[in-house]
């Protein structure tokens, strides 16, 4: 049997969801691709990826051949601490500005757009560039990052303003944001259910021990990243890695707006697969 090929973003936010997966119990079974999520998107469209977190934005665009596991994600209720547009000038302040997105991600991108096009009635232009702060904001009036990239710029606390992505959609929506979508290929699950099912309850096995031993993360994101204890403690407290009801409601709205903006051909409906997959830590 081909090893299944699972996608895990390289960034600190998944964490508390692979920091405590046994990847080494799934050798035989799985291989493992580190990268950043508009590559793993990449991937998954070729069919060069099986399972895994991608950019909320790519199930969009892959729903007709994809389902998500139940009770995965990355989403926020407010402020994500991790997505932010920089710009020079305050945000109402910019009438036609030229924004550098990074060429990292897909939610995001697609999330300014409708948050500056249909909230702020702004008509700005793009560029898309690889994200290094500096460059970007060197060539434009404001810049997007993600993940990584976004968290190190901002704890090196640069004289810009700063915006949340997570925390302007929620002013103006009063929804969650999920931003990342544990994503299946339906002929996986349709073909290896059983091979699935292990791997999904393996997901929520260390996601809940993630939540438990969330100093232990804490701990080793510091030695690699740096950073104090509050900093991170505060950051993984503004993240939840559930897909419930809610998370649904929001992402299915971003949907509708993405489509209304011509971003997405049309609003898709997120279809869970693993409902009843539970698991009680003993
Ligand atoms: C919270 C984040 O969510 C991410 C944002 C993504 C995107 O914009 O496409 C994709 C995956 C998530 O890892 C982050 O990167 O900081």
């Amino acid at each position: 049997m081909e090893k299944v090929r699972i996608g895990k973003i390289a960034y600190t936010n998944i964490l508390p969801v692979f920091y405590f997966f046994r990847e080494k119990e799934f050798a035989d079974r799985a291989e493992f691709i580190h990268k950043v999520p508009a590559e793993l998107n990449r991937l998954l469209a070729k069919g060069e990826l099986d399972l895994g977190p991608v950019s909320s934005f790519a199930y969009g665009e892959q729903a007709d051949n994809c389902v998500v596991l139940s009770d995965l994600s990355v989403s926020a209720k407010g402020p994500v601490g991790s997505i932010f547009l920089f710009t020079k000038t305050p945000l109402e302040t910019l009438e036609e500005p030229l924004i550098a997105l990074t060429s990292s991600s897909a939610t995001s991108v697609n999330l300014l757009k409708i948050i500056l096009e249909k909230f702020y009635r702004l008509r700005p232009q793009y560029m898309t560039m690889t994200p290094v702060l500096d460059e970007m904001m060197a060539k434009a009036d404001a810049c997007l990052l993600i993940g990584d990239d976004a968290l190190s710029a901002k704890l090196r606390n640069p004289s810009y303003y700063i915006y949340d992505l997570g925390e302007l959609w929620y002013k103006q929506t009063g929804m969650w944001m999920t931003f990342a979508l544990w994503t299946v290929r339906k002929e996986l699950a349709e073909q290896r259910p059983s091979l699935l099912k292990d791997i999904h309850l393996e997901f929520l096995r260390a996601k809940e021990l993630g939540n438990v031993k969330i100093d232990d993360i804490i701990k080793a994101v510091q030695k690699d990243f740096g950073g104090d204890y509050p900093f991170w403690k505060a950051y993984f407290a503004g993240l939840c890695h559930d897909f419930d009801n809610e998370q649904k409601r929001g992402i299915e709205y971003y949907y509708r707006c993405a489509a209304e903006l011509g971003l997405l051909p049309r609003a898709v409906e997120v279809a869970v697969w693993g409902a009843n997959d539970k698991v009680k830590l003993t």
